[in-house]
Parts: structure tokens; C-alpha cells; sequence
């Protein structure tokens, strides 16, 4: 067993079991839907291992980038801050052990197109969320009735992320008030089912579901965010979620201004 700095045991020894029959359970599940895609998959391992060279990791950088996201004049969302935002969160999540890989590799399929743009020609249309709606839609370049000559716009790929964002607000604002004994399956649970479950079809609800299970118990989960003591994990979340939240808020003006919000 392995103790942490705190003196806790890790997530590695203690939910070891539970986390390995889970994940069992789990693969089955996912091999005999056949979610998995094997391009994908190599496309995600390289994207790991690009990852997995950072060392350090802090959740706390993580959250800076939402904040550098904002720009000065609060008014435009940078592009690059945001996908490395969603980078080091993938990281985050990839720590947490492979039962999660299922979600971020589709997080990190979203990044990949969003860099795939902004490496393009077209780079300097996609350097903020606003100026990519306003290049995408004067350029007909978003389906917004059915997905077809447009598959993956930048909007529409974006607006997954800034799905999955919401559930991160609330999901961080549970863990903002959470006590020693609050259960992380269980916030992450009704954070998911107070916003991403709302688009997502049945099986990947249960396979999500099924997923937080394994989550670590709130003590290890804070071990991972390498942030400190609980008390500075508590003061980091005070000060990052307000702009998580701002990101949030002037993406989905952006959207609901441009009836974006739905698109398929
Ligand atoms: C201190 C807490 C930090 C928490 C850090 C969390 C790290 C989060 C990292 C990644 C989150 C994954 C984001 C998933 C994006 C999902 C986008 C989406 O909805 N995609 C679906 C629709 O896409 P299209 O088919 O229309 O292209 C796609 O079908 C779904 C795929 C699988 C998603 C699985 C459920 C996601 C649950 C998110 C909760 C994550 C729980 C993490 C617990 C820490």
C-alpha cells in the first residue's frame, strides 16, 4: 500500500479492487458495443505520451490557463488557452487510470480537430471562439440542421467542450463545498446528470455512470490535483472557479447569440 503526503492511502492501493472489476466490467461493455475506434486509439496514444512528458502537474496550472483564456478585455476566449485548459484536464483525467481513457479520448479527439485548424491556413480565423464563429458562419462552414458536408466545424466541436465544461463548474463547485466525508462518485454523478447526460444517448450515460464508480475518494482525488493540503485545494478552487465560470458564461452568450447551441 502506498501512503500519501498526507498520510492517507493512495487510490492506487485502497480502490484498487474496486477499480479493477469495474474496469473490467467496463471493457466488456465497451468492447462489445464496439466503442472504441482503433484510429483513435493510436491518435490518443501519441497524445498521451505527449502528455505523460509533462512533469509536475498541477491542477492549479490547469485552471490558470481558463483564467489566460480571457485575454485583457474579458470580452474574447483565446483559443489556444482553452485547448490547453482541456489538454491539461485530459492529463488530469488520464491519472485518475485507464477506466477513464474512454472519456478523454473523446475530449482529446475534439482537441486534435481544434488544433488540426488552428495549424492551418486558416489558423488566425480560429484564434478565439469568437472570431471562429464569426469565420465559420460567414463562410457557411457550420451544418446546422443535420451533420453533413460540415461535420466537424470548429462550432460544433467546440460546443461539446463547452458542454463538458459545465459539468466541470459544477462538479468543481460540489467539490468547492464538499466535507472530508462527501463522496466524489456521487458529486461527479448529479454534476453529469445536471448537464453532459442531457445529450448523451443511454449507453454512454450507464458506461459514464459505471466509470464514476471507480473514482478515487475525495483525499486521493486531492493527492492528483498535487495542489497541497485540502485547505489550499479549497483556496485554489475559491479562486480559479470564478473564471471557469466566466469562460463558460461568454461562450454560451456567443452560442445563444448565434442559435448554436443545438447544433448536431
Ligand atoms: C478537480 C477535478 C478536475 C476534474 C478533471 C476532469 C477532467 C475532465 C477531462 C475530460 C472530461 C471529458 C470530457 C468529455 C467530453 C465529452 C464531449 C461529448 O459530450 N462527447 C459526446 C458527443 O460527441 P459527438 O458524438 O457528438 O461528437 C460523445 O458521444 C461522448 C463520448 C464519451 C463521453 C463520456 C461521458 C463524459 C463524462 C464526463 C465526466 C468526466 C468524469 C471525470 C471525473 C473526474
Amino acid at each position: 500500500m502506498t501512503r500519501t503526503a498526507r498520510g492517507g492511502i493512495s487510490r492506487r492501493s485502497s480502490s484498487s479492487k474496486t477499480s479493477q472489476c469495474v474496469e473490467c466490467l467496463l471493457q466488456r461493455l465497451l468492447c462489445k458495443l464496439q466503442v472504441t475506434d482503433p484510429n483513435l486509439s493510436r491518435s490518443h496514444s501519441s497524445f498521451l505520451k505527449m502528455t505523460e512528458a509533462v512533469e509536475n502537474f498541477s491542477l492549479k496550472d490547469v485552471l490558470a490557463d481558463f483564467k489566460s483564456c480571457l485575454g485583457n478585455d474579458n470580452q474574447a476566449v483565446l483559443m489556444d488557452y482553452y485547448l490547453s485548459g482541456w489538454k491539461g484536464l485530459v492529463k488530469f483525467m488520464n491519472s485518475l487510470g485507464t477506466i477513464f481513457t474512454f472519456v478523454s479520448k473523446d475530449a482529446v479527439a475534439k482537441i486534435q480537430i481544434m488544433e488540426g485548424y488552428r495549424n492551418s491556413a486558416e489558423s488566425d480565423k480560429y484564434i478565439s471562439l469568437q472570431s471562429m464563429v464569426a469565420y465559420e458562419l460567414a463562410a457557411k462552414l457550420v451544418d446546422l440542421e443535420k451533420r453533413s458536408d460540415h461535420p466537424n466545424s470548429g462550432c460544433r466541436t467546440i460546443l461539446r467542450l463547452h458542454r463538458a465544461l459545465r459539468w466541470l463548474q459544477l462538479f468543481l463547485d460540489r467539490l468547492k463545498t464538499s466535507t472530508a466525508e462527501s463522496k466524489t462518485s456521487t458529486m461527479c454523478t448529479n454534476a453529469y446528470n445536471e448537464s453532459l447526460s442531457n445529450y448523451h444517448p443511454w449507453i454512454i450515460r450507464k458506461t459514464a455512470t459505471v466509470a464514476f464508480c471507480a473514482l478515487p475518494n475525495r483525499d486521493a482525488f486531492f493527492d492528483v490535483m498535487n495542489v497541497g493540503t485540502s485547505d489550499e485545494v479549497m483556496a485554489m478552487l475559491n479562486e480559479a472557479m470564478p473564471y471557469v465560470a466566466e469562460v463558460y458564461e461568454i461562450t454560451q452568450q456567443l452560442y445563444a447569440q448565434h442559435n448554436l447551441l443545438d447544433l448536431p
